[in-house]
């Protein structure tokens, strides 16, 4: 009976969209349910008969072997993706602040609770396949997902998951696409920029440069991005492309490099069904041309719901349906549940997955507006999932554990390697140079934003105007000015760059997981090409100060005091770079910042003078002390003198210059170098290190 109302539902679907008939008159549903899995010859026979070729989108580029796109990518190398007893659980501590001695105590009583997220999760997924994981809400649908992407590190897992018989590697990453749930994309750049950097850092190195572009821009082509493709991506505050745009540059940003396993979480959120449907019907596409599809869904309409091979259906982080897609019907008719009035099959397996099951109601059932009940108590719904989910494991053990095949457990497994060794896509160079000009494209906004030259061009010529023509005679004002411009460019550069990193996490965590480029390349290339930007402002605003408050003026004092201001905003950059990677938290590492800009300014030597011996030392780490000392050194000679009461004083010996010497020049610099290179190698140690 439920087999018929299948049928003829997917008849009528099929009518509607393509005039053809999909699936015929099947077995009884216990019989139709033997198979855990679907054989690859009983699916290309499924594909077959499922008569979707003819709503193909502009698919002709997709084809297997990549004809209509030159040059071609290797074919994809089918992947079975295995995974068996996959359990995951996280421990939930209770929330301790350290300034919060009561959460002390509740730490203390409290042992961490372990949250089980998934429980014996088992499936297998094959070349062909497209395999759609339906759930409610929280079900564990990501989870699983990220879980098999190989992008899960924190909490326990258990269980066996296998790529070909082998366990997750670094080939296996670089044939692995992952569409992340949130667009994680660069939001200055437009959609082709993006697109084409990431053909540039994703294509194997056989690609030329102008083949890398051309896939990209075929790319766009295929998913009808065309219209938009030279508008920014836009983000929360910036106007850009359209979500459902933005959600196709995700999928093309995975589909370039024609990935052989392909992970999506929720693709068509967000996307009205046109749009929707074509990603699906993409993807169906590419899983024809033998690549391993598996993606997470929310609410498919019933005809996205008919293009999915197999189905994986989550009820609070159990599995209550793993098979083939089209089987799914009768195997709940088969354990009795039915829907009593024509629905959506996703929409019935959905309210199954949550415990509730609609009915119509019996003594409404002649009216043809019929109303719906449903059974809906707490109790009721545990129940129901209850009964699902032991009718599943019943299943289970009678038909299918023996047809996923034995695998070593996964802990064995991470310590084998794979015989194929791991190439990078492109080489260092071409990694760092693609890299550094992305991030100055990325960065051209920011960097020349309108406010940011309005605030330093009025920062400089109000100081310039409050020294203005200052000379050695009012040797207390210029020794503040000195202080000043060491400050000012000691700090300001800390605050742009402690977004450096924390800003691009996610998208660093994706690109590394996917392979894409060497850590070293990305940070050199982040870090050295901001550079030439970072430095026209201070190069700006010192040619306004130095001239306007009448410092020393010889070619030598003025270039050996930009020379100054450049090397502490380098450090400074440098500083600012380590507290974003090692704190990846935009306000705790300002708040930081704010608190080590405060303790180097106060011990940078102008302030004060005297300072006691156990804090003396402080000022040995500030590197304003360093560089005052430098712009000191530029101004001032040995012999040089300024008016004091009715003669005239050496200017070493004025007190705010004296306590800081004009000597020892070389000490500074090495103090300086030293923190230059100190601060970034730490940067990189901590990005490193950067829990995804
Ligand atoms: N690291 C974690 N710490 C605490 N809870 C977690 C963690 N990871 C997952 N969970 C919990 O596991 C459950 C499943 O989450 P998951 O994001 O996989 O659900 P989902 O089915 O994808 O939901 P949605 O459709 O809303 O995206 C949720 O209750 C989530 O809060």
């Amino acid at each position: 009976m439920v087999l018929m109302e299948e049928s003829g539902h997917e008849n009528s679907v099929s009518k509607k969209i393509s005039g053809r008939r999909e699936g015929g008159a099947r077995g009884s549903a216990g019989a139709d349910y033997r198979e855990f899995d679907s054989s690859p010859a009983v699916f290309s026979d499924r594909a077959r008969r499922s008569g979707h070729e003819d709503w193909t989108v502009n698919m002709e580029t997709l084809q297997p072997d990549g004809s209509g796109t030159k040059p071609k990518l290797q074919p994809p190398v089918p992947i079975t993706v295995k995974f068996e007893d996959v359990c995951y659980s996280v421990s939930l501590k209770p929330q301790t602040t350290w300034w919060d001695f009561k959460s002390w105590g509740s730490k203390i009583a409290h042992h961490a609770d372990e949250k089980s997220v998934l429980k014996d999760m088992i499936g297998v997924v094959r070349p062909g396949e497209m395999l759609a994981m339906l759930g409610p809400s929280g079900s564990g649908k990501t989870t699983l997902l990220n879980i098999l992407g190989g992008r899960v590190i924190k909490g326990n897992i258990t269980g066996k998951i296998l790529y070909n018989d082998m366990p997750y590697d670094k080939v296996m990453k670089r044939r692995t696409g992952f569409v992340t749930q949130d667009d994680v994309l660069l939001p200055h750049l437009t959609v082709k920029e993006t697109l084409v950097y990431a053909a540039l850092l994703r294509l194997p190195r056989e690609f030329s440069r102008q083949d890398k572009i051309k896939r990209a821009e075929d790319v766009i082509m295929e998913l009808g991005l065309d219209k938009c493709k030279n508008t920014i991506i836009g983000g929360a505050f910036l106007r850009g492309v359209s979500g459902g745009e933005r959600k196709r540059v995700s999928i093309a940003h995975e589909m370039l490099i024609d990935p052989s396993l392909l992970l999506l979480d929720e693709p068509t959120s967000g996307l009205d069904s046109t749009i929707a449907l074509r990603i699906i019907l993409t993807l169906q596409n590419l899983a024809r041309g033998g690549r391993t599809i598996i993606t997470t869904i929310h609410q498919p309409s019933s005809v996205i719901f008919h293009l999915f091979d197999k189905l994986l259906l989550l009820s609070e982080g159990h599995t209550i349906y793993f098979g083939p897609r089209i089987e799914a019907m009768s195997y709940f008719d088969a354990i009795g549940f039915r829907p009593s009035f024509e629905t959506n099959p996703a929409d019935f397996l959905l309210d199954l997955a949550n415990g509730v099951q609609h009915e119509i109601d019996p003594l409404d059932r002649k009216n043809h507006d019929g109303k719906i009940s449903s059974n809906k108590t707490a109790s009721d719904i545990q129940a129901l999932r209850k009964t699902l989910r032991e009718a599943y494991v019943e299943t289970l053990v009678v038909h299918s554990r023996n047809s996923l095949e034995r695998a070593v457990s996964i802990t064995v497994e991470q310590k084998q390697g794979t015989k194929e060794k791991s190439k990078w896509p492109s080489t260092w160079w071409e990694q760092f140079s693609v890299l550094i000009v992305r991030s100055m494209r990325e960065r051209r906004h920011e960097v020349f934003s309108g406010l940011r030259i309005c605030q330093v061009l009025a920062v400089s010529i109000i100081c310039g105007m409050l020294w203005f023509q200052s000379t050695p005679d009012q040797i207390q004002d210029q020794v503040g000015l000195l202080f000043f411009i060491t400050t000012f460019w000691g700090f300001y550069p800390i605050f742009t760059a402690i977004f450096t990193f924390p800003t691009e996490r996610e998208m660093l965590a994706k690109e590394r997981a996917s392979g894409m480029y060497r850590l070293t390349a990305y940070f050199l290339a982040r870090t050295v090409g901001d550079l030439p930007l970072e430095l026209v402002l201070p190069t700006v605003s010192h040619v306004i100060v130095y001239w306007m408050g009448g410092l020393k003026a010889t070619a030598g004092a003025y270039f050996s005091s930009y020379l100054t201001i450049l090397f502490i905003v380098l450090v400074a950059q440098g500083l600012g770079l380590l507290l974003g990677a090692a704190m990846m938290d935009v306000k705790k590492a300002t708040t930081l910042a704010s608190v080590i800009v405060l303790t180097f300014q106060l011990a940078g030597g102008y302030f004060v003078q005297n300072t006691p011996a156990f804090i003396g030392w402080l000022k040995y780490l500030s590197f304003s002390y360093y560089a005052y000392k430098l712009q000191l050194a530029t101004q001032y000679t040995e012999m040089q003198t300024y008016a004091c009461g009715t003669g005239r004083c050496l200017i070493v010996d004025y007190p705010a210059v004296k306590q800081m010497g004009i000597d020892r020049i070389g000490v500074s610099v090495m103090a300086l170098s030293i923190m230059l290179v100190g601060y970034r190698f730490l940067a990189y140690l901590a990005l490193r290190n950067m829990k995804k």
